[in-house]
């Protein structure tokens, strides 16, 4: 199974085109889309969402048990497989877990009641909230409540998971056990996580994309994004107001306060007099991929 999206185009009404030409091959497993605030990335997961329209262009999931899917004209169809955590994920505060699952559940067509109950449990045992079923959502703490989101989108085993910036907000032992949660989902899913946090691509993609300002910038592997600029990341700790100065004369992709001093990375080809080598990580691929795109947008 996978999924293909082909030339996808949105514009908003106001004029700010979200999509661009986007085109991207996921195949199965745990696939990050990062890209910054505005990136348009939920415009992307939405759309797959069926929640929204593109303009123009085309997504198929391939390779299903009922064939290929037409992601755009067979809603139906996609929706049946499909588990969603959005981005704003609205809570019923004086509802239960328990309760709210089991609502979800029959939504999606699970109509016995002793299933529904059966799925449900296992569910909240899944996600570590077995303990807490009966408390009403509003109590719940940030990560308790995306572990709730994954358990919705979980009912009726789906084969096309979608959750968008899903960490944000967490503390990191929250997200921890967030991270844990995800890498468990099985093997036989598409699951694309969206996000602006590398970390958690780092920790949990095999494969991943990024995207910026509408754009596909890269996709492949994250350990082969990274071997691709390996020798050319270099460090510098500069005192604060020098700053624009290396601005200038380098490709600067990222600063970072060190102790109470900044230190810069920079991306070049060749040494550079005062530098240090740096082995580069995936926070090296993504700030020099979107400082050269934005760069040259800014230059068009
Ligand atoms: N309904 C809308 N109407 C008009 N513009 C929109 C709408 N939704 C998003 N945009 C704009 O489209 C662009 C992409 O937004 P989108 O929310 O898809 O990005 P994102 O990568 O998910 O960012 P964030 O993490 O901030 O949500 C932004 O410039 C945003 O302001």
């Amino acid at each position: 199974m996978k999924l293909t999206i082909q030339d996808l185009n949105k514009t908003y009404s106001n004029g700010v085109k979200a999509l661009h030409d986007v085109t991207l091959t996921i195949p199965q497993g745990m696939f990050g889309l990062l890209g910054p605030n505005g990136a348009g990335k939920s415009s992307l997961m939405r759309t797959i969402a069926t929640l929204q329209e593109a303009d123009s262009g085309q997504i198929l999931l391939e390779d299903t048990p009922m064939g290929t899917i037409d992601v755009i004209r067979q809603k139906d169809s996609i929706r049946r497989v499909l588990g969603y955590l959005p981005q704003e994920f609205g809570v019923y505060p004086k509802v239960s877990a328990e309760t709210m699952l089991d609502h979800i559940a029959s939504l999606k067509g699970i109509s016995n009641s002793r299933e529904r109950k059966l799925i449900v449990d296992a569910l909240l045992e899944k996600v570590n909230l077995s303990h807490v079923k009966k408390k009403n959502l509003g109590t719940f703490s940030g990560g308790m409540k995306q572990r709730f989101g994954i358990a919705q989108a979980l009912i009726g085993n789906p084969s096309l998971i979608i959750v968008d910036e899903p960490t944000a907000g967490l503390d990191p032992a929250e997200r921890n056990r967030f991270h844990n949660l995800l890498s468990e989902i099985g093997e036989n899913t598409v699951v694309i996580l969206s996000t602006h946090i590398v970390e958690d691509v780092t920790n949990l993609c095999s494969d991943m994309a990024i995207i910026s300002l509408g754009n596909v910038i890269a996709q492949g592997h994250p350990a082969d994004l990274v071997a691709a600029i390996q020798g050319k990341i270099w460090r510098k700790i500069i005192e604060k107001p020098e700053l624009d100065n290396y601005k200038a004369n380098h490709q600067v992709i990222s600063t970072q306060l060190k102790g109470g001093r900044t230190q810069i990375h920079i991306y070049s080809d060749s040494p550079q007099l005062g530098f240090d080598p740096v082995e580069a990580d995936l926070e090296d691929v993504y700030f020099s991929k979107i400082t050269s795109h934005q760069e040259l947008r800014v230059m068009s």
